[in-house]
């Protein structure tokens, strides 16, 4: 009779190392590890993003948000000298480590948590929170009629500019670009939101389901920083509750620094000014995107600048174990 050797003892489960508590939130999708280092003393480095936002070896995002005091960051000290209420800054980072300007589904998603944290109560009035683009002021707003039960924030986004000028203006396009999965090479519209974003429209949604973002589009002239490239189907306009037109577009986008993701805030922005701009005098202001993850909508407002609402959820609360994170195998 052949015995079965008693098993050895298992090896111990390796010591959780130094605890990082997150946050996971979205919106509309667009996905973010939030992290509150009110008092600065997180050492963000573009490695740790990287692991942070990994999907399979880390916890998983499109971007890494650190909610900080303005006064911590030399960017949040400048924003202080004109406004001194802007107490907490965002700090976002794509999910390749890099750093963005500006994101606008993180912003409601930052209201959101600073809510949760007691940082902000939004029956108190606007959040007013610093940004690499400037200060952006958030507010709760009522969900409009027949979308989905949430809680919205708008953002007024600040000035928007075309960066070609009058020539983009008059012509409608200054770029040229290239997506795999679509033939030929298509006139594009480059917008500023504080970020940078290159827009081009396709006819349908055939096409729209055709590209394939797996891989960055070639955009020329080649943008000095990079930018988002953003697909957009016009879907036309409808009279809205106070019987203004309203204007409805498709969206896709692939994110500088991240890849395609299911919403992009900004993005949305610059997919509706672009089409407004396209289709010229009496152009609807208000415009509804539907993404991939959902939909937002885009306000163009009197004073040159755009406002962006939007759903925020808060999903999860973790702690990371930092050495586990910082141990990927290829
Ligand atoms: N998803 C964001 C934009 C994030 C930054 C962008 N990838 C960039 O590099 O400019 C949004 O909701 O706006």
């Amino acid at each position: 009779m052949t015995t079965v050797p008693a098993p050895s003892a298992a090896p111990a489960a390796p010591p959780v190392a130094a605890g990082l508590p997150v946050t996971k939130g979205h919106g509309t999708q667009n996905d973010f590890v939030l992290l509150d280092d009110r008092d600065g003393l997180l050492d963000l480095t573009p490695a740790l993003v990287r692991e942070l936002a990994d999907r399979r070896a880390g916890l998983g995002g499109d971007g890494v948000i650190r909610l900080v005091r303005s006064a911590h960051l030399p960017e949040g000290a400048a924003l202080l000298a004109d406004v001194p209420d802007a107490t907490w800054f965002m700090d976002y980072r794509n999910a390749d480590g890099s750093v963005a300007e500006m994101c606008g589904n993180g912003v409601r998603v930052v209201a959101a948590f600073a809510e949760r944290l007691g940082l902000w109560d939004a029956s108190d009035g606007e959040l007013v929170l610093g940004t690499r683009a400037g200060v952006r002021r958030v507010r709760r707003v009522p969900v409009p009629d027949g979308l989905p039960d949430a809680v919205w924030y708008a953002v007024d986004m600040g000035r928007w500019y075309l960066p070609g000028g009058e020539d983009a203006v008059r012509d409608g396009f200054d770029a040229q670009v290239a997506v795999a999965g679509l033939a030929d090479v298509r006139p594009a519209l480059g917008v500023d939101v504080g970020n940078p974003h290159t827009v081009l429209a396709l006819p349908g949604p055939e096409e729209l389901d055709a590209a394939d973002l797996t891989r960055a589009p070639e955009v020329r002239p080649v943008p000095p920083h990079g930018t988002n490239v953003e697909l957009v189907v016009p879907l036309g306009e409808t009279p809205g509750p106070d019987g203004a037109l309203v204007g409805r577009v498709a969206m896709r986008v692939h994110e500088r620094g991240v890849g395609e993701t299911r919403s992009c805030g900004t993005g949305a922005c610059a997919a509706a000014l672009a089409v407004r701009t396209w289709a010229g005098a009496g152009a609807p202001d208000v415009w509804l995107v539907d993404v991939p993850g959902g939909t937002v909508r885009v306000t163009a407002l009197s004073d040159g600048h755009v406002e962006l609402a939007g759903p925020a959820v808060l999903v999860a609360t973790a702690t990371v174990d930092l050495a586990a994170v910082a141990t990927r195998t290829p």
